[in-house]
C-alpha cells in the first residue's frame, strides 16, 4: 500500500477512535502447502495449512517444535526446503511486504524515541518527517501511548515497549501479523490488556494473525483456530475452530474446560510426526 493510502486511512472518517482501514490493508489469505523447513537439511517442520483473510490462527505445540521456524519462513528470513508458502498468492520470497514479525522481546532501537521508531518505517517508504510524525503519533494514540511519544524505551515498561511495538507493526500496514509469543514476557495483568488491545486491533483492521504462545487460555481467547503441532518436526496434528464472538463468561463453561483440557493433554503427550 503507498504512503497516501495510508495517511488517507488515518486521517480518514473513523468509526470508533481508530483510523479507517482501506480493503486494501485488509488481511490476506496464507496458504501453507507441503511447507518443509529446516536447518542444515534437518527439517524442523512439515506443514500444510490454510489461513483465510481476517483469521486469528494460533500454533501450539511442544517447545523446540518448530512454532517460530513457521513464522519465520512467512516473514521470509527463511527458506523452505521444499513446498510453497503463499499470500494472497503470491509466493512468499525474501522479505515479503505483507507480513510483519512481532517478537517476544522488543526489538526498538533503544537510542530513538517511541514516536521515532514508529516514523521509522514510515519513512523508509518515502514519507516525509511531517506526514510520519503525524501518522506515528497517530498510531501510538491507538495503542494508549500518546502521552509517551518523546520517551526513549529505556524509560518504558515491558508492556509499554510492546505497545510500541505493535505501534510500529501496525504502521508497516501489514496484511499478516506474525506474532511469536508476544506477551510472554509479561506481567499476567498486563498480559491481559495487551490481548484485549490486540482484539480491538484486529477487529478494526482484520489483519490475518498468526500467533505463537504456550498459553492454552490466550489461545483460546485470541484464535478462530488453534493449530495443534506435534513434535519436531512440527507437522498439523489438529485444527480447532473456535466460534466468535467470544464470551468473557465462557472460561467458566464446562464446554471451555473440556477444551482446554484436551489440549493441555495433547501438549503433555503431543504426538511425534508420522514418519515420511
Ligand atoms: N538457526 C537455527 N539453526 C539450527 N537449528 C535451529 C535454528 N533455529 C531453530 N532451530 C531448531 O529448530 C527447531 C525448531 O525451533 P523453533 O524455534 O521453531 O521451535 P519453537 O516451537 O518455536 O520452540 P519454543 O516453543 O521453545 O520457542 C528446534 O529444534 C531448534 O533447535
Amino acid at each position: 500500500m503507498s504512503f497516501a493510502t495510508l495517511t488517507r486511512s488515518i486521517t480518514g472518517p473513523a468509526t470508533a477512535d481508530f483510523p479507517v482501514v482501506s480493503d486494501q490493508q485488509a488481511g490476506a489469505r496464507v496458504h501453507l502447502k507441503d511447507l518443509v523447513l529446516g536447518f542444515d537439511g534437518v527439517p524442523a517442520a512439515e506443514v500444510s495449512l490454510d489461513v483465510e483473510p481476517g483469521e486469528i490462527v494460533v500454533l501450539l505445540g511442544p517447545s523446540g517444535c518448530g512454532k517460530s521456524t513457521i513464522l519465520r519462513a512467512l516473514a521470509g528470513l527463511l527458506t523452505p526446503m521444499s513446498g510453497v508458502a503463499t499470500v494472497d498468492g503470491r509466493q512468499v520470497t525474501g522479505n515479503d511486504a505483507h507480513c510483519a514479525m512481532v517478537f517476544q522481546e522488543d526489538a526498538l532501537f533503544p537510542w530513538r524515541t517511541a514516536l521515532k521508531n514508529v516514523q521509522f518505517p514510515l519513512q523508509l517508504h518515502g514519507a516525509g518527517r511531517r506526514e510520519s510524525r503525524a501518522a506515528a503519533s497517530a498510531y501510538l494514540d491507538q495503542v494508549g501511548l500518546g502521552a509517551y511519544l518523546d520517551h526513549l524505551p529505556a524509560r518504558l515498561s515491558g508492556g509499554m515497549r510492546q505497545r510500541v511495538q505493535l505501534a510500529r507493526t501496525l504502521a508497516c500496514e501489514p496484511k499478516v501479523m506474525l506474532m511469536d509469543e508476544p506477551f510472554g514476557a509479561l506481567d499476567a495483568q498486563t498480559r491481559l490488556d495487551m490481548q484485549q488491545l490486540l482484539i480491538s486491533v484486529w477487529e478494526r483492521t482484520k489483519m490475518t494473525i498468526m500467533f505463537v504462545t504456550h498459553d492454552v487460555d490466550e489461545a483460546l481467547l485470541l484464535a478462530d483456530k488453534v493449530v495443534l503441532l506435534t513434535h519436531r518436526p512440527a507437522t498439523v496434528a489438529e485444527v480447532i475452530e473456535i466460534d466468535r464472538p467470544r464470551d468473557p463468561q465462557a472460561q467458566f463453561e464446562e464446554a471451555y474446560q473440556r477444551r482446554r483440557q484436551m489440549i493441555l493433554e495433547f501438549l503433555g503427550h503431543a504426538p511425534m510426526a508420522a514418519a515420511a
